[in-house]
């Protein structure tokens, strides 16, 4: 008898898990010895304007800090970049515990949460909707968080937390330098990958940071204090907002460092 294997649903997302005939997914586990030194890429030049920044929004995914992309004043540009790429959002990923929580892994080590500040190409796409449907559409910033010492950056972010607990609430939030939340070692790799919640899309110039930054055990937490769910309907905790790990298949992790 022929059946037809339903694709896994994520239990999230009530979506595939798999793209048909996708080659290029995210999040995928980076082998330190497998990825590859290139000498021609260069430093990564990351400008942001603070004053960009708009409000913290809880989709039911994450939380996300979002900036007005109307023009050029939040940029990164260099690294693996042919353009220059605009700031539209930053957001994060982590566990409900401290042992996982991270979407990329070095050396299959799971960090307990994970940064992503999402670029688009203005410079070729007149909108994100547009940006996110091509091959070098996005770029995003990847940087891991590990347990450690208290982040006084990330703490402005915390206490406002509170204010956007459920699905769909928004809080206004202006006047805030993510570049506070990248490690100041210019070290990363980078490989051409998705994103990693649906649309999924194969759109994405990754650059993953080598050194990850320090959060402590309260920060953590008020992550966990985030609900999926709207106001009135049953709570259910912001946790394991992460996809799991996709086949790296014919691809190659290239490395800014030796
Ligand atoms: N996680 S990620 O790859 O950095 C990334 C970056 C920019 C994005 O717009 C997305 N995805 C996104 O916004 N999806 C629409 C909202 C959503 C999020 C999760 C599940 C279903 N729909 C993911
Ligand atoms: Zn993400």
């Amino acid at each position: 008898c022929s059946y037809r294997l339903r694709d896994a649903l994520h239990p999230l997302w009530q979506s595939p898990l798999t793209i048909p005939g996708g080659t290029r997914q995210s999040p995928i586990n980076i082998q330190w010895r497998d990825s590859v030194y290139d000498p021609f890429l260069k430093p990564l030049k990351i400008s942001y304007d603070p004053t960009t920044c708009l409000h913290i929004w809880n989709n039911g995914y994450s939380f996300l800090v979002e900036f007005d992309d109307s023009t050029d004043r939040s940029i990164i540009v260099g690294g693996p970049l042919e353009n220059q790429y605009r700031l539209k959002q930053f957001h994060f990923h982590w566990g409900a515990i401290n042992e996982w929580g991270s979407e990329h892994t070095v050396d299959s080590k799971f960090y307990p949460a994970e940064l992503h500040l999402v670029h688009w190409n203005a410079v070729v796409y007149p909108t994100f909707e547009e940006a996110v449907m091509e091959g070098n559409g996005l770029a995003v910033i990847g940087v891991f968080l590990k347990l450690g010492a208290h982040h006084e950056g990330l703490q402005t972010l915390v206490d406002a937390l509170p204010a956007v607990k459920h699905k769909d609430t928004v809080v206004e939030f202006d006047v805030f330098d993510p570049s506070c939340l990248i490690p100041s070692c210019p070290d990363y790799w980078t490989y051409a990958g998705s994103l990693t919640t649906p649309p999924l899309t194969e759109s994405v110039t990754w650059i993953i940071k080598k050194q990850p930054i320090e959060v402590d055990e309260n920060q953590l937490e008020a992550f966990r204090m985030l609900l999926f769910t709207s106001d009135g309907e049953e709570e259910k905790r912001m946790v394991d907002n992460f996809r799991p790990l996709q086949p790296l298949m014919n691809r190659t992790v290239r490395s800014s460092f030796q």
